[in-house]
């Protein structure tokens, strides 16, 4: 009996294969249907589908999740936006609008919208900074807590910091021997300057990377965690993947991720442990915080993230007015003069005085109207009926968010769209900018999770750019002549490439 029923090892082997064969090909099958099924709802039977925008990108996200990948984002997003109009259909369900009343549509409402909680970099304790904590309660108690760091009396007893920062940068800058053979990177030092004020306000002790001319490995490490949780948002648009992509990170994304947490750690319990009455960011955090206002933990979060969203956008600012400003000698002179007529010594640039000049705020606004530091959609959820935007009704369930690159840079937005022109933003603007539709330029965003630092990064700024324009004669190197430094990759931030300059000390 029992020969009759047994299989050899050959026999079993080849059933074996046989069965994985049909389980393989009708798994693809089933998937392959469900693909195209999916595409044909997406395209014709989806809430959306009279939303306008490609075809291929309303029935996959096959599209979208390639811009992602690439980096190639605003190029696609801007080319859309020219052929539709205010309202484009970049993914089955996202909806991206450039039209003016779309900030306080999306960004305004009441409730809020929630931030979808897409590829969100949590520390590895599993807590999330302010800035991607989706309850808006927990948000709100958070950032109250935060913003005495913030106020304008902080930010004045906080301006030895900054003179201290971009007094060292024009020291350091003095002595690089490179400072006139057109290979000095503009770029990296106003990093090294905005990573350093950051570090000091944040844990107490800069990152010394003025000193040492160089990133510290924390930031970098902070900096990759960036771009790996904006990488892992492509996979959230295949939903059983996600999980899987995380369980199979390598260990060293783990061990690097493990290490910069307990950097971070460390410096704040040094800072606390220092019990320092200086006015930087801890201060005003430890000093206005309560029981079940925000842990240990949530202190640890929001400060990387401070030094995050602090160091980055302000530096990529800097660097874009300079480059702006120095491709456009007219609007150069005019900056250069403003702030050498203004100031008789390095020393009188302080905040108050800078914050008078209206040119060189101009050129900051331009440059941030050219090179937004979040060029690409923050999106939020709709969770609700009756949400409206622009004029349009959108269903519950999708996704809506602004490019800031795309709607700054749009013909139906701005005259003159491409070309850097301060004197649109002046008060006594030309005529012609009048048509601008400024009331779509909101590079800090609007409403309850905007920019915290909006004020501080402004006088930075200012400062920073007003003490290196006093200080050096400065020119484009022959390198940055052709091309256009600011068409950049973004992979959520501007992936910055060195902005070359030749600088001449003055006196
Ligand atoms: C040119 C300079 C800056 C620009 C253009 C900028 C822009 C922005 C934008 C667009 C957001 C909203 C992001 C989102 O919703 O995902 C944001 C949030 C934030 N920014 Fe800035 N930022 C700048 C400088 C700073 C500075 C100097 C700090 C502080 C040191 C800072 C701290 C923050 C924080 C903590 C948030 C999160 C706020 C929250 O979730 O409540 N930023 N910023």
């Amino acid at each position: 009996m029992d020969g009759e029923y047994s299989l050899s090892p050959v026999g079993f082997l080849r059933t074996l294969i046989t069965a994985a064969g049909w389980i393989l090909t009708v798994s693809i099958a089933v998937t392959a249907a469900r693909v195209v099924l999916s595409a044909i709802y997406n395209v014709y039977f989806h809430p959306l589908r009279n939303f306008p925008g490609p075809k291929f990108a309303a029935a996959t996200p096959l599209p979208f999740v390639w811009r992602l990948l690439n980096g190639r984002m605003v190029p696609w997003t801007m080319k859309l936006h020219a052929k539709y109009g205010v309202v484009v259909r970049v993914l089955p369900d996202e909806l991206s609008f450039i039209g003016s009343s779309a900030w306080q549509d999306i960004y305004t409402a009441r409730p809020q919208l929630p931030k979808p909680t897409f590829g969100v970099l949590e520390t590895p304790n599993g807590i999330r900074s302010m800035g991607i904590i989706p309850d808006a309660e927990t948000h709100g108690r958070q950032r109250k807590i935060v913003s005495h760091a913030f106020s304008d009396r902080a930010l004045l007893s906080q301006e030895y910091i900054l003179q201290k920062y971009s007094d060292l940068l024009i020291d350091r800058l003095r002595n690089q021997p490179n400072l006139q053979d057109g290979t000095l990177d503009i770029c990296s030092w106003y990093n090294f300057t905005t990573f350093d004020v950051l570090g000091d306000l944040c844990f107490g002790e800069s990152f010394h990377c003025l000193d040492t001319a160089e990133k510290h490995p924390w930031i970098a490490s902070v900096f990759m965690g960036v771009k790996a949780a904006q990488l892992l948002t492509v996979f959230q648009h295949f939903p059983p993947m996600s999980t899987i992509v995380k369980m199979c990170l390598p260990q060293f994304v783990h061990e690097e991720a493990q290490k910069s947490f307990t950097f971070t750690r460390q410096r704040v319990d040094k800072r606390i442990a220092s019990k320092s009455d200086r006015p930087d960011f801890m201060k005003h955090i430890l000093e206005n915080n309560y029981p079940g206002g925000m842990s240990r933990e949530d202190v640890d979060a929001t400060t990387t993230l401070l030094v995050l969203a602090g160091s980055e956008t302000s530096a990529t600012t800097l660097t874009s007015a300079t480059y702006f400003s120095l491709k456009n000698p007219r609007v150069f002179q005019r900056l250069v003069r403003e702030i050498r007529e203004a100031f008789k010594s390095q020393a009188d640039i302080t905040i108050a005085a800078v914050s008078n000049l209206s040119y060189i705020h101009a050129v900051i606004q331009e440059a941030l109207r050219m090179h937004p530091t979040g060029p690409i959609s923050v999106p939020r959820q709709v969770d609700r009926p009756d949400v409206e935007v622009c004029g349009m009704a959108v269903p519950q369930g999708i996704r809506v968010g602004i490019p800031q690159k795309t709607a700054f840079r749009s013909p139906s937005n701005f005259v003159d769209p491409d070309s850097y022109i301060p004197e649109r933003w002046l008060e006594d603007a030309d005529p012609r900018y009048a048509q601008d539709d400024k009331a779509v330029f909101e590079p800090f965003m609007v409403g309850p999770r905007n920019c915290i630092g909006k004020t501080l990064a402004w006088v930075e700024m200012k400062m920073v750019l007003a003490k290196v324009l006093w200080s050096f004669d400065l020119e484009l190197s022959e390198k940055m002549k052709g091309g256009d430094w600011s068409d950049q990759k973004v992979y959520l931030l501007n992936e910055k490439t060195p902005m070359y300059v030749k600088m001449m000390p003055r006196g």
